[in-house]
């Protein structure tokens, strides 16, 4: 045909190109189901998520029942998206986009114990490395061992249950170092991950790192597969049974784990070790791949929010400007975007960005993107968070909701001080318990607030089963059950200040463990509830914060002075202000109520009024032990004093029982 012919179809299309509507129906002709070709205009309405980041939530509302600026938002969008950046749909043309050839990206940690063959696993699964995947770098190749996160990928065809259509999946793998020392890292790493393979040396099975992984794991992570790597090291002909042994064990020790019954592949991702050529080739990857296939799921990602981005690297390109790349925790970003590097308090504009090696206009929570930003040295950032401008808080203390790990052997007391992962920065902090009053212990658990207006009952140690107090309780309770409450938090108080977002993961963890001790590191887990910015928090917030304790104190009633009062004595010391203590309530064990009235003498005696007057029987009980008492202090002065001093031989006792909230400044004693 001669190129003229062509010139009014290729202007027919190019309108097209330019009109949303008509291009998606030309595109419904080819590719969509008759269920979808129902669909209708996606810029007015939106389709189910299609995108690479969309995720299986709630389907984004059509635009025309949005507010004004909303609906022009997703307009806006549409546009952009037009413009062919493919796996870039932000929820808004859902339509179009289904019909490119899509590119879903599951991030996948790869985790384990120092050499167990992770970063060699990562790079016989990859077909692409960042600069710093695979111990690249100068000091990991010095020490032999992974120091930093390593990023790298692969694709595949899409899995079934990905949905139809066109398009590949794309793992993106994060190689997470095993040495002990690193784990903050490790921990930082597993909070960008959807998916993580916990591999195994099968020589030697679960080890200590293996063992705190899967706590990190259970976590921050939804599914997981374990790799049994180094099968090349097992006799070959036990192999098969070795495998098989390994394989019962570790489903053993999954049994009490949210990951019961998940995959375990056995593979030797570097047949023969490091002396090995490099044609050797791995084993029973491509078995992993499609196990890897099977577990992918859209993980529910949502646009909305500030957004925030975790970066793990930071170059210069000649004439371009700084790139950062990273994966998006929260929110979304667009060109032409403000970001903040809230570490440096510096404000940058989006100037390009690119996605799996395409450049993109748009991208949202879940991606992983390379963002490029102009005047910016590249070596004030190695790595570290990006962030909506004045979006994330840093903050001198925090409370949180928190649970303790159950493999921690130690406990957890109040005053104690832990390493405290926050976000994505570890610091020390001092740690106060505290629980629900006991009256609240069963009340529902409030994931994301906290509320102000309740009383919290201060606690020395973390409640739990085998906790001191928990024991207290269970003596107590008739049943001799412990009763735990369901839902425990802390105040922690950092040595110094912390950058994050709000309601991020917590963990507290006691890294000062000797690395070659056989226990695990991580104590406590949790989400930051409420951060405290100001520096004088002391004075302006924490009064506000009813934490009380519980004082109980006890004595005895001396003598009757009528009938409806007696001398007390024993429940203050000699140098006591007892006058801060008139007019509060005490109990006789007689049963009898009474209050504080005066002090009596110079010895920490006390007048108690008892209003409804004193039973005859208590009378007759304290008048019968007055003339015991004076008959045996008769012609010996010391002996009064030593059976007032023996507690047992007075028959009546007083207890005084009320909160003092820790945080009020005038030390109130309250009673109900
Ligand atoms: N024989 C054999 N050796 C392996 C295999 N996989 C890894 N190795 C060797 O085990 C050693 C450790 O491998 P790495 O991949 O660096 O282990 P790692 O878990 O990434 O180590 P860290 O990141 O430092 O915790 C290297 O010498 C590898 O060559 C395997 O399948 N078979
Ligand atoms: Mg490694």
């Amino acid at each position: 045909m001669h190129a003229a012919a062509l010139l009014p179809l290729w202007a027919t299309l190019w309108r097209m190109y330019h009109n949303h509507d008509a291009l998606s129906a030309l595109l419904h002709c080819f590719y969509f189901t008759p269920q979808r070709r129902k669909a209708p205009s996606p810029c007015r309405a939106v389709a189910a998520p299609t995108s690479s980041t969309a995720g299986p939530g709630p389907a984004p509302a059509p635009a025309a029942a949005l507010p004004g600026p909303e609906a022009a938002e997703r307009r806006r969008r549409c546009r952009r998206c037009r413009r062919g950046a493919v796996g870039t749909d932000p929820a808004g043309c859902g339509a179009a986009m289904a019909a490119m050839p899509r590119v879903l990206n599951v991030n996948v940690g790869v985790l384990g114990h120092i050499d167990s063959g992770k970063t060699a696993l990562a790079r016989a699964l990859s077909t692409t490395g960042s600069t710093a995947a695979f111990d690249r770098a100068p000091q990991s190749r010095a020490r032999g061992i992974t120091l930093d996160l390593g990023f790298s990928c692969f694709r595949t065809a899409l899995p079934p249950q990905l949905g139809p259509g066109p398009g590949e999946l794309q793992f993106t793998l994060v190689d997470c170092p095993g040495h002990a020392s690193l784990i903050r890292t490790i921990i930082g790493g597993a909070q960008i991950i959807d998916l993580m393979m916990l591999v195994i040396d099968v020589t030697k099975g679960m080890q200590t790192q293996s063992a705190e992984c899967l706590v990190i794991g259970q976590i921050a992570c939804q599914k997981m597969v374990v790799v049994l790597n180094k099968i090349d090291l097992l006799p070959e002909g036990k192999r098969q049974s070795a495998i098989e042994k390994m394989t019962k064990k570790m489903q053993k020790t999954l049994e009490n784990t949210k990951f019961c019954g998940c995959p375990i592949v056995a593979v030797a991702a570097k047949p023969g070790g490091p002396e090995a050529p490099e044609s050797e080739n791995p084993l029973g990857v491509s078995e992993l791949i499609e196990v890897l296939k099977s577990q992918a799921y859209l993980p529910s990602r949502d646009p909305s929010g500030n957004f925030l981005m975790a970066v793990d690297h930071c170059f210069s390109i000649k004439g371009q400007g700084t790139v950062m790349t990273g994966t998006i925790l929260s929110g979304s970003v667009s060109l032409g975007d403000n970001v903040e590097i809230p570490a440096l308090k510096v404000t940058k504009k989006v100037k390009s960005m690119q996605m799996f090696h395409t450049p993109v206009t748009y991208a949202m929570q879940g991606d992983r993107v390379g963002i490029c930003v102009t005047q910016f040295d590249p070596k004030l950032l190695e790595r570290g968070l990006i962030c909506t401008p004045e979006s994330l808080h840093t903050i001198h203390a925090a409370i949180i909701s928190l649970k303790k790990i159950q493999y921690f052997r130690g406990a957890l007391q109040t005053k104690a001080k832990f390493h405290i992962t926050v976000g994505h920065e570890t610091v020390m902090g001092r740690v106060m318990f505290f629980s629900p009053a006991p009256a609240d212990f069963n009340e529902e658990i409030q994931e994301n607030d906290f509320d102000f207006e309740k009383d919290y009952l201060y606690q020395e140690e973390y409640l739990s089963k085998d906790s001191k107090s928990s024991e207290e309780n269970k003596e107590n309770d008739q049943s001799g059950e412990v009763q735990l409450p369901r839902q425990q938090w802390a105040l922690l108080e950092f040595e110094k200040p912390v950058t994050c977002p709000k309601l991020c993961l917590v963990i507290g963890s006691k890294l000062d463990t000797d690395i070659h001790a056989n226990t695990c590191r991580l104590a406590f887990h949790g989400v930051l509830l409420q951060g405290m910015e100001d520096k004088n928090y002391i004075e302006t917030f924490l009064p506000k914060l009813k934490v009380y304790k519980l004082k109980h104190k006890e004595g005895q009633v001396e003598r009757v002075m009528d009938d409806y009062s007696v001398i007390g004595r024993s429940l203050f010391k000699k140098e006591t202000n007892i006058q801060i203590f008139v007019g509060l309530k005490v109990k006789l064990s007689t049963g009898e109520d009474g209050v504080i009235d005066s002090g009596f003498g110079q010895s920490g005696k006390f007048k108690i009024r008892i209003p409804d007057g004193l039973k005859p029987e208590t009378k007759t009980l304290l008048t019968a032990a007055s003339k015991k008492k004076s008959k045996a202090g008769k012609g010996d002065a010391n002996k009064e004093d030593e059976s007032s001093k023996n507690d047992s031989a007075q028959p009546v006792t007083i207890t005084l029982l009320f909160k003092r909230y820790v945080f009020d400044t005038q030390k109130k004693m309250i009673q109900s």
